[in-house]
């Protein structure tokens, strides 16, 4: 690198840059003194004189730069890495030749307007991500700007020193990304901005406006992508959006600490970042237990006696043809709601009940069902207050006419005196009476609308049989519908629902009462969303009233098919209008070696699904060893201490099934020191120094430096939902994947060519 003729101008640089940002942090925070050395001390080392000058006058407006709290604290983190990229830009329209630097925060120089540093997100830096050297276009603001591109380079900087730059398309290998992928699993997510790849960066840049649906194949950065998504989102729409607004949905809790790591670096940790079930238990307040999919999931790998009609119920529930079923008994619910009496105070009629119909079925028909009933009693209220002026009016009138009848009508002294005094006593009382109804007739009007919680509705749909048998009428036989009404009703009463009743349970909350505020999200990204049903889709959508959705997922790896999508086109053509459709197939996570075999195993789904291209990086094939022989345990730990000696952090070993997972525990336990193994069941975190056993369903969307799929009791049988759980598995690891069981067949490994794994 020192022999590079720009070696002496990039040292320059990234000096200049450090103590530019320097600049700004001391006088952000004041301390001009330190500001003042510092600047004497780079223009000192800067060798060139031209760039000597330059930067002084730059360094000088450091002082007047205006920052958020926020931004500083970035500004400090970034200090040691300030840049990762440069790209020389040719603009049609300008003079000469500019040098962009690109890194993860934007830092100007507030008199020029000149960057100091290119924030990645913003329009200029696509020109980085798309394409290659020479004549590119980029868009901002809706407009196109040509240009030509003379360079694009890369940095390696560790704790603000230059280690290393290199210049792409000279070769075509993106060297920055092989250094990245032969990392570690504890310290990758955050690198990714400088090495996000073309077809990544598409998706990231996708029409922020419209909603998205990215296909990728295991380990293509779907879920890396998705979040730098979100957070070129907050960037582009910083000034009309805010992170709060936005709602993250990750498929368990260890996914989203998980996720969590890399949130700080994009600046998203604001979002709201839950999984479907906590959501939905928080918006609508839910006091229920939820049965998991993960424990249905388990009901059927461990062979439960009511294992189809189970899983026939938790397919309908999701599916597209609930929806109208959920719509149609709406109408039976709407109409409790359709009042139409006359509000009446002592006679007079206030407010005409067609008209309070009428603001129910029309003027509020865009508002859920109780906020509509809120309506109607404000409008009745104010229309009391109006009237009652005009009521107690027409009553004095009315009296004092008649006082003046009998004043000047009736002769008889006595009669007169009776009769005033009567008319005096009925007009006080008629007043009161006005005034004391006035104060109650629309509280005891609105008695006549119901007043129900949303566990009620629940319950009524599925308590009243035969409205839910002929609501039903095309699902199955009356023995499959009755198994699902005896079933949920069953749970209702141990105050329990199973995954599937929460989109039900959140599309009734959307339709009859409404989001609160305070949880309403403008943009949701899904990620694993292969494992979403339809329906919760629909409710989704209903309930946050938006078409802004990231989703991303992958079908091969849909292990809870009996319930999620078998394919993206309901949601592509019947839930959202128009989305953009984007497929990721290059992999990043894993060698090509494991690439082989996952691929081989995918192959056999007969899914039509592309194959996953893993990009080049190369390790040790797949390795396949026996349990059958005496000592196992003490091989496997070996394995284990070999591994680590080579470097690598992170191990797992994954089970078919919770209890597979039991008995590996029980069967290493005796043979590895104490405190080394870590069982993974649900919420816990993961110790970084301990081997993780984890079942499949719970490793999906993570990754391990090693991963080791072991096999004592549970094997994989060449059903669909087993290929996927093995592809989910093999498709874990970084670095290493090793099978352990009795034969290769329990992996399906016979269906491999054997030229791919060793055994
Ligand atoms: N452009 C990239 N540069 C460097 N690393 C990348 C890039 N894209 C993805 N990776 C790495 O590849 C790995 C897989 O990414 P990620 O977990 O986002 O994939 P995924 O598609 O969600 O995977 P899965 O579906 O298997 O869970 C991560 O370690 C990520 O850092």
């Amino acid at each position: 690198m020192k022999e590079h003729p720009d070696y002496q101008e990039e040292l320059d640089r990234l000096t200049f840059t450090k103590v530019y940002m320097d600049s700004v942090i001391a006088a952000q925070e004041s301390d001009q003194e330190t500001l003042r050395k510092r600047q004497e001390s780079t223009v000192a080392a800067l060798d060139f004189k031209d760039s000597s000058l330059k930067y002084q006058d730059m360094l000088t407006h450091a002082n007047f730069m205006k920052m958020s709290k926020d931004q500083l604290e970035n500004l400090k983190k970034l200090r040691k890495k300030p840049y990762f990229a440069r790209i020389d830009y040719h603009r049609k329209e300008k003079p000469e030749r500019e040098t962009f630097y690109i890194g993860k925060v934007s830092l100007f120089d507030r008199e020029t307007q000149q960057p100091i540093i290119l924030d990645w997100r913003s329009p200029l830096a696509n020109v980085y991500y798309e394409g290659r050297v020479g004549d590119v276009s980029y868009e901002a603001h809706g407009e196109t700007y040509e240009g030509n591109v003379s360079l694009k380079r890369q940095y390696s900087i560790e704790e603000g020193e230059l280690q290393d730059f290199r210049d792409i398309d000279i070769t075509t290998k993106d060297d920055l990304l092989q250094d990245s992928l032969s990392q570690n699993a504890d310290h990758r997510l955050t690198e990714i901005v400088s090495t996000i790849q073309e077809e990544q960066n598409r998706v990231i840049r996708a029409d922020l406006r419209k909603p998205i649906v990215v296909q990728g194949a295991a380990g293509s950065g779907k879920t890396t992508i998705a979040l730098h998504r979100v957070s070129y989102f907050l960037y582009t729409l910083q000034d009309i959006f805010s992170p709060e607004e936005m709602l993250i949905l990750a498929p368990n809790r260890l996914f989203i600490d998980y996720m969590k790591e890399v949130l700080p670096e994009l600046g998203v940790e604001k979002s709201r970042s839950t999984t479907y079930v906590d959501y939905v238990k928080l918006v609508t307040n839910h006091s229920f237990t939820v049965q998991t999919q993960h424990e249905t999931l388990m009901n059927i790998l461990e062979h439960s006696d009511e294992e189809e009609s189970i899983l026939r119920m938790a397919e309908w529930k999701g599916s597209k043809e609930f929806q109208p079923v959920l719509d149609q008994f709406l109408q039976y619910m709407k109409k409790e709601f359709l009042v139409e009496t006359d509000l009446k105070i002592a006679g007079f009629r206030v407010v005409n009940g067609k008209k309070i119909r009428k603001l129910f079925v029309e003027d509020y028909s865009y508002l859920p069902f109780y906020k509509r009933k809120e309506k109607i009693r404000q409008v009745l209220m104010s229309d009391v207050r109006r009237k009652k002026k005009v009521m107690l009016q027409k009553m004095t009138k009315k009296y004092d006419d008649e006082l003046d009848r009998a004043l000047y009508g009736i002769k008889d002294p006595d009669k007169r005196k009776r009769r005033v005094s009567f008319l005096l006593d009925q007009k006080d009382a008629k007043l009161k009476q006005i005034e004391s109804e006035s104060k109650k007739a629309v509280r005891e009007y609105m008695k006549q609308y119901p007043n129900d919680p949303l566990p009620t509705y629940f319950r009524r749909f599925y308590e009243e049989a035969d409205r839910f048998h002929m609501l039903m009428k095309d699902f199955g036989t009356d023995s499959d519908r009755e198994f699902m009404r005896s079933h949920t009703l069953r749970q209702i009463k141990k105050k329990t629902v199973d995954a599937e009743d929460l989109a039900t349970l959140l599309y009734l909350h959307a339709i009859l009462y409404g989001l609160d505020p305070d949880y309403k999200a403008k943009k949701v990204v899904m990620d694993e969303a292969q494992d979403y049903s339809y329906m919760e889709f629909v409710s989704l959508k209903r309930a946050l009233n938006t078409d802004l959705f990231t989703i991303v997922g992958d079908l091969a790896q849909g292990i809870y098919q009996y319930r999620g999508l078998k394919e993206w086109k309901p949601i592509l053509e019947d839930v959202f209008r128009a989305p953009n459709y984007l497929t990721l197939q290059k992999t990043y996570r894993t060698t090509i070696e494991i690439m082989e075999v996952a691929n081989s195993i995918l192959t056999s789904m007969n899914a039509n699904l592309p194959l996953a291209e893993p990009v080049l990086r190369r390790g040790d094939q797949p390795s396949f060893h026996s349990t059958r022989q005496k000592g196992w345990e003490d091989n496997l730990f070996e394995e284990y201490n070999r591994l680590r000696k080579e470097g690598f952090k992170s191990f797992v070993l994954i089970g078919k099934t919770v209890k597979e997972c039991q008995l590996i525990v029980q069967s290493l336990e005796p043979y590895v020191p104490e405190d080394s193994l870590q069982f993974v069941q649900g919420e816990e975190e993961m110790m970084k120094d301990r081997i993780i056993i984890l079942p499949v369903y719970l490793a999906k969307g993570l990754e391990f430096d090693c991963v080791f799929l072991v096999n004592l009791n549970e094997t994989y049988a060449p059903s669909l939902l087993d290929r996927k759980l093995l592809y989910v598995a093999m498709t874990r690891p970084l670095h290493r994947l090793q099978f352990w069981g009795k034969e290769p067949q329990a992996f399906l490994l016979d269906e491999v060519n054997g030229e791919y794994y060793k055994s």
